[in-house]
């Protein structure tokens, strides 16, 4: 079953929801965007979008988007990324993701808007004790970026348990690449992700790439992580949708990942293989709070979603990244001045 019902992407300005919103005009679903621009760029929203610049806290802005564009379900991305800055600065992410998750479910619930697809992480396991890393083991997130998002998902439960909602939380494992099309692509500055910050580097953008950590528990002794391309993972948002509706009293936590982990020498080399170069690499410390190795066990979702990924495929995922860096530069000349424009 597939649905044309109306669909309000949070953070539709931004990496991930933007592909998001790229697969649900590609099918032909109505789709609306409220994004403050924080992190997010007018750029990456596409023409015919309904656009709302304003915060998921504003309850009064949301129950006019819900009214307006007959919204059915919401898919909410909007959120503060960076683990890090969170360890430095919690309760921003106590506010951004956990309490103003809070106010955008009530304003939900209170429109009767009754499914929502909710950006979780892999950051709510912390150091898991089993990988490939499973829905059901324990969560010990080891960072508030974590636990703000582990609380909202509680709270999804919550709300589940006690009104006519069903919601689908995705924990999304390491996301890279770019949409295939060149139409959108991670355009974050300043990025701290590895495929990210590695073909900055193959482009002269960065001197060298650092290598956080070359004595951790895995075969080359450098960090393991399970890289899932961003349009794969807004393919299952879609599907995770039209489960949502087909059962409405179910809900569902699922693991985004391929159930493969590649070292970050190993996404190295991936990187001089695409390119044909040769990337300067600083064996540097660990970095704070990174766990050995972060697979996911991807059963779940294969058993319950029809998701057949396209683009498994290291190489794949890097070579889509590194053709949007190559993009990027101008996009974020132009977007610097609409906003001059604009203000
Ligand atoms: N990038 C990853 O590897 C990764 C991994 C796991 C989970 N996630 C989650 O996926 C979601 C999207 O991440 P992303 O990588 O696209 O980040 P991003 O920073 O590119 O996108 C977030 C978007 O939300 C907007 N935003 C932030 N706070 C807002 C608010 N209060 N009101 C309205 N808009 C707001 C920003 O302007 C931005 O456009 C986040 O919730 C993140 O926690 C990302
Ligand atoms: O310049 C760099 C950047 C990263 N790394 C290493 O590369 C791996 C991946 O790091 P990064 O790309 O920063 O991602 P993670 O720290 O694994 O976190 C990402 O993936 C998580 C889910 O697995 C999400 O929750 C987070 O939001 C998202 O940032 C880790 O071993 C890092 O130590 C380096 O060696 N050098």
């Amino acid at each position: 079953m597939s649905t044309n019902l109306p669909v309000l992407v949070t953070g539709g300005a931004g990496y991930i929801g933007s592909h998001a919103v790229l697969a649900l005009r590609d099918r032909g679903t109505p789709v609306a965007v409220i994004d403050n621009l924080s992190t997010g760029f007018r750029f990456a929203i596409p023409q015919g979008v309904a656009f709302y610049q304003g915060d998921i806290a504003d309850a009064d802005l949301l129950a006019r988007i819900f009214a307006e564009q007959k919204i059915g379900a919401v898919m909410h991305f909007a959120g503060s990324i960076i683990v890090p800055e969170s360890v430095e600065n919690p309760l921003k992410y106590y506010h951004n993701n956990t309490a103003k998750s809070r106010v955008l479910i009530e304003a939900v619930v209170k429109a009767g808007v009754r499914h929502m697809i909710f950006s979780s992480t892999a950051a709510t396991y912390g150091i898991p004790a089993t990988s490939p890393v499973h829905e059901d083991v324990p969560k010990q997130p080891i960072n508030p970026y974590g636990w703000s998002k582990l609380m909202t998902e509680q709270m999804l439960a919550d709300t589940a348990a006690a009104h006519a909602f069903n919601y689908c939380a995705l924990r999304y494992f390491n996301v890279a690449g770019a949409d295939p099309a060149g139409r959108s692509g991670q355009s974050t500055a300043g990025a701290t992700h590895l495929i990210k910050v590695a073909v900055e580097a193959a482009l002269g953008k960065r001197d060298g790439v650092a290598v956080f950590g070359t004595d951790y528990a895995t075969p080359d002794g450098t960090g393991v992580r399970d890289y899932i391309h961003v349009s794969d993972l807004a393919a299952a948002h879609v599907l995770a949708l039209d489960a949502l509706l087909e059962q409405p009293e179910r809900s569902l936590t699922m693991n985004c990942g391929y159930g493969r982990g590649f070292s970050v020498l190993e996404v190295l080399d991936a990187v001089d293989r695409v390119t044909g170069g040769k990337l300067t690499r600083s064996m540097q410390p660990r970095r704070a709070g990174d766990p050995d190795s972060l697979v996911s066990d991807p059963s779940r979702i294969k058993a319950t979603l029809p998701w057949v990924p396209r683009f498994a495929d290291l190489d794949v995922i890097v070579a889509h990244a590194l053709a949007w860096e190559e993009k990027l530069g101008d996009l974020r000349a132009r977007d610097r001045e609409q906003q001059r424009d604009a203000a």
